[in-house]
C-alpha cells in the first residue's frame, strides 16, 4: 500500500505545490510552521478541496489525475479522517458513532473485528453514552474508532492531540503507535511536535510555504552528552591561528579560512600560533539581517547548509562560513517562525567560545 501526491493549487495569494510519496505502510508525517500548507494538502488527498492540477494515487488507484479528469468522491476514496476536534456525531450514541464507521465499509466488519477493536481502544464502557458525556481523549478514542471500522486504504490524523491534555495525549500516542504495527495501512499525520513526530514517525516531510523543503529529521546527533537534559550536543570545533593582538583594547583575533572571531586576551598568545576554537551551539544566534550597535564583533554571515530536528522540539542549523561549519541550536518553534530554509543566508552572531592552544 503506497500514496503518491503530486499537487498544484493556490487560494487568493497561497500557493501549494507538494509532491511525496508515502511508503507502503507506516507512518509518514507532515510537519511545519502554522500556514504552511498541512491541513490544505491533507483536504485534498481527502478529496474535500479539489486542487488546480496534479495526480493522487493511492495503492495503485488513481484518486485524482487533472490530465485525466478523474477526481473520486470523498466518499469513494476509502480514506479515515481523524480531525483535531473530533466531530463526532451529538445526536448518535458512542456505538452509533462507530457503526457509521463500519457503514461505509465496502465489506462490512465482522462482529469479532468489531468487538476487538472496541477493546483496543478500550472504550467497552462507553458505547451507550453521547459525544457530550465523554472526555476529550475518550472522544478522540471514538473518532479514531469510527475511522478505521470504515476499512481505509488511508488513514490522515490532523493534529489528533491538539485538543488533549498530557495524559490523555500520551493514551492516544500509544494508541496510534499500536495501530501503526497492526493495521497495516499507510497513515498521514499532521503535527507540530517534532517530538511526537520523532516518536511516530518513519518518514517525515518538512512543509514551509506550501513546498517540501529539505530538511534532515533524525532522533539524534553524535556527540556530546548535553548535562541539562540528556540529548547529545554538537559542539562546533574549528582549528584557527591568531591573526592580531590588539593591546590597547585587549582582544585578540582569531582567523579561520574566511572568518574572524575575536575574543578578550586573557592568556598570552602569540601572533601565527595554532588554536582550536569551540563553540556551543547555545552561544549561536542568528539574524535574518545584518546586525549593527552589537556589543559584540563576532557576527559572521553565512549559509544554512543542513537543519536536523531533535528532540525534544529543538533544531540544529549547520552553518557554513566561508568552508567552515558551526552549529546553531534553536527551538523548533521559533525556527519555524523565521521560516528558514537550506540554502538561506542568514548573520551568525556568536556570544561566546573557547579557545585551546595546539600542541604540536
Ligand atoms: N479557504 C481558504 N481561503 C483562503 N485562504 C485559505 C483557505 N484555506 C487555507 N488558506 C490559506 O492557505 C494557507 C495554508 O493553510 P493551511 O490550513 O493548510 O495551513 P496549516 O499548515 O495546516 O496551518 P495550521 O498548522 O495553523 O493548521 C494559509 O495561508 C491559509 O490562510
Amino acid at each position: 500500500m503506497s500514496l503518491s501526491v503530486k499537487i498544484k493549487h493556490n487560494i487568493e495569494s497561497f500557493d501549494l505545490d507538494i509532491n511525496f510519496e508515502s511508503s507502503k505502510h507506516g507512518l509518514t508525517a507532515l510537519f511545519g510552521p502554522s500556514g504552511s500548507g498541512k491541513s490544505l494538502t491533507i483536504n485534498i488527498i481527502a478529496g474535500l478541496i479539489t486542487p488546480k492540477t496534479g495526480t493522487i494515487i493511492l495503492n495503485g488507484q488513481i484518486l485524482f489525475s487533472s490530465e485525466k479528469s478523474i477526481n473520486i468522491a470523498t466518499h469513494k476514496r476509502r480514506i479515515g479522517y481523524v480531525f483535531q476536534d473530533f466531530r463526532l456525531f451529538p445526536h448518535l450514541s458512542v456505538k452509533k458513532n462507530l457503526l457509521f464507521g463500519a457503514k461505509r465499509a465496502r465489506i462490512s466488519p465482522t462482529d469479532d473485528e468489531t468487538n476487538s477493536l472496541i477493546k483496543l481502544l478500550d472504550i467497552e464502557h462507553l458505547l451507550d453514552r453521547y459525544p457530550k458525556h465523554l472526555s476529550g481523549g475518550e472522544k478522540q478514542r471514538i473518532a479514531i474508532g469510527r475511522a478505521l471500522l470504515s476499512e481505509p486504504q488511508l488513514l490522515l490524523l490532523d493534529e489528533p492531540f491538539a485538543a488533549l491534555d498530557h495524559h490523555r495525549k500520551e493514551d492516544i500516542l500509544k494508541l496510534i503507535e499500536t495501530i501503526r504495527v497492526k493495521f497495516q495501512i499507510p497513515i498521514l499525520l499532521i503535527s507540530h511536535s517534532i517530538s511526537d513526530v520523532l516518536r511516530l514517525s518513519n518518514q517525515v516531510h518538512l512543509l514551509s510555504s506550501g513546498r517540501i523543503v529539505p530538511a534532515d529529521i533524525q532522533t539524534n546527533l553524535v556527540s556530546l552528552p548535553d548535562s541539562a537534559n540528556g540529548t547529545l550536543k554538537t559542539l562546533s570545533r574549528i582549528n584557527g591561528v591568531i591573526e592580531e593582538i590588539d593591546v590597547k583594547n585587549q582582544l585578540i583575533r582569531i582567523g579561520f579560512n574566511e572568518g574572524r572571531l575575536w575574543k578578550n586576551l586573557i592568556t598570552r598568545y602569540s601572533v601565527g600560533e595554532n588554536v582550536v576554537v569551540k563553540i556551543d551551539p547555545d552561544d549561536v544566534i542568528l539574524s535574518l539581517h545584518q546586525l549593527s550597535h552589537l556589543t559584540t564583533l563576532n557576527q559572521l554571515k553565512a549559509k544554512i547548509t543542513k537543519v536536523s530536528f531533535v528532540p525534544i522540539n529543538h533544531v540544529y542549523i549547520s552553518l557554513l562560513v566561508g568552508c567552515t561549519t558551526i552549529h546553531c541550536r534553536v527551538g523548533s518553534d521559533l525556527y519555524m517562525s523565521l521560516g528558514l530554509c537550506v540554502g538561506d543566508e542568514v548573520y551568525t552572531i556568536v556570544t561566546r567560545f573557547s579557545i585551546d592552544r595546539v600542541v604540536i
